[in-house]
C-alpha cells in the first residue's frame, strides 16, 4: 500500500511507524503539513495514489484542518476528521464519553470567572481546571484552595486566548497513584500500561512510572465504549481505577486521545505496538480500497 503521513516533527513514535511500514515493503509519502499547502478542492501532488492517510501531526489545529481536506479530496485518513474534532477538544470529548454512558468524572463548564467559581464551590477542594484544549498535562491545575481558584481563574480569563475563557472544571479523582492507558483499534485493545508517579498527573510526558497492565472485562468493554462515542480510529484511551466508589463502574474514562503516542507503551509492555498499529493500518486501506473498488464496478455498470 501507498500511505501518507501528515506529520511536523518526526519523534521516536513515527520512526517506529515508519520504519516498520517499510519493512513490510510499503511506500510511504512523508507529507509535511508545515510546507504543504491544501486547495479546497484540488488534492495536491503529494495525495497522489495514497491509499491511506495517517494524520500524526501534532499541533491540534493542523489536525483537525488537514484531515478535513483529506475527506475533501477523497482520501481515507486515520483518525477521521470526525474523529478529531471530538478528541481535540475536552468539553466534546467528556460530552460524547457522557452521551454513551461512559462513566467519565464529574465535570461542569462555565463561561465566567464568576460562574467557574460557582463549579470549584460547589466541587470543593481539590478539583481540577483544565485548558479544553492541549495534552502531556499542560496548564492543567490542581486547585487546593478558594485563594488558588481566584487566582487562576483570573489569570486564565486575563490570558486572552478564546479557549482560556472555557473554564472546564473536573471533580479531583482519588486514583490510586496511576491512571491507565490504553492503545486501541476501533475499540480493540493493542495494548495497556498503568502510569504512576507521585506527582498527581501522571501521564508519561511527566516522567511516569509505566507498567504493563492487564485489562479486566470491565475495562475492555469501557474501551470500547469510548472508542465508539468518539468515533473509533487508533486511540488513546485514558482510566482511572476508582474502585466503584461513586458508579456501578471501577473505572472512570477522562479522555480518549486521537493522535496517540505509543513509544513509551511499545517499552512498557511485551507486544510490538507498531507491528500490531500496522496490521491494523493495512486492513483500513485494504477495507477503504474495497469500498472503491465495490464504487468503480458500480460506476462501470451504469456506464
Ligand atoms: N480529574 C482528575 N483527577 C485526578 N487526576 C486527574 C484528573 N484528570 C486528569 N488527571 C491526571 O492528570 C493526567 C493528565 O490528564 P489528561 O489526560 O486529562 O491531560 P492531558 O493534558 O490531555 O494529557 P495527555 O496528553 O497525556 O492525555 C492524567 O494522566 C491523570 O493522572
Amino acid at each position: 500500500m501507498n500511505v501518507g503521513v501528515l506529520y511536523s516533527r518526526i519523534r521516536q513514535d513515527e520512526k517506529l511507524l515508519l520504519s516498520e511500514l517499510r519493512d513490510r515493503g510499503h511506500d510511504v509519502t512523508k507529507i509535511d503539513v508545515r510546507k504543504q499547502t491544501f486547495d479546497l478542492t484540488e488534492a495536491p501532488e503529494a495525495f497522489d495514489d495514497l491509499d491511506l492517510v495517517v494524520d500524526r501531526c501534532m499541533a491540534t489545529s493542523r489536525s483537525l484542518y488537514a484531515t478535513k481536506f483529506c475527506e475533501q479530496y477523497g482520501v481515507p485518513v486515520v483518525n477521521s476528521a470526525a474523529t478529531a474534532e471530538t478528541c481535540a477538544d475536552k468539553v466534546e470529548n467528556s460530552l460524547a464519553l457522557a452521551a454513551a454512558g461512559v462513566p467519565t468524572p464529574t465535570t461542569k463548564t462555565a463561561f465566567t470567572t464568576d460562574a467557574a467559581m460557582e463549579i470549584i464551590d460547589e466541587f470543593g477542594y481539590p478539583c481540577v481546571l483544565k485548558p479544553v484544549m492541549g495534552s502531556w498535562g499542560r496548564l492543567m491545575a490542581k486547585i487546593d484552595s478558594k485563594s488558588a481558584a481566584e487566582a487562576i481563574l483570573e489569570h486564565k480569563a486575563t490570558l486572552g486566548h478564546y479557549e482560556h475563557k472555557v473554564f472546564y472544571v473536573q471533580e479531583f479523582v482519588e486514583k490510586p497513584g496511576r491512571d491507565v492507558r490504553v492503545l486501541a483499534v476501533d475499540g480493540e485493545p493493542i495494548a495497556a500500561m498503568a502510569r504512576s508517579g507521585d506527582h498527581w498527573l501522571t501521564n508519561a510526558a511527566k516522567g511516569a512510572d509505566t507498567e504493563p497492565f492487564e485489562l479486566d472485562d470491565e475495562a475492555l468493554e469501557l474501551v470500547e465504549m469510548a472508542s465508539d462515542a468518539v468515533g473509533g480510529g487508533l486511540l488513546g484511551v485514558d482510566l482511572m481505577e476508582t474502585d466503584g466508589d461513586q458508579t456501578d463502574w471501577n473505572y472512570t474514562v477522562h479522555e480518549v486521545n486521537h493522535t496517540v503516542e505509543f513509544k513509551a507503551l511499545n517499552e512498557a509492555v511485551d507486544t510490538d505496538v507498531p507491528s500490531k498499529v500496522v496490521d491494523w493500518l493495512e486492513a483500513k486501506a485494504d477495507a477503504a480500497g474495497g469500498d472503491a473498488d465495490v464504487e468503480d464496478a458500480v460506476a462501470e455498470v451504469s456506464d
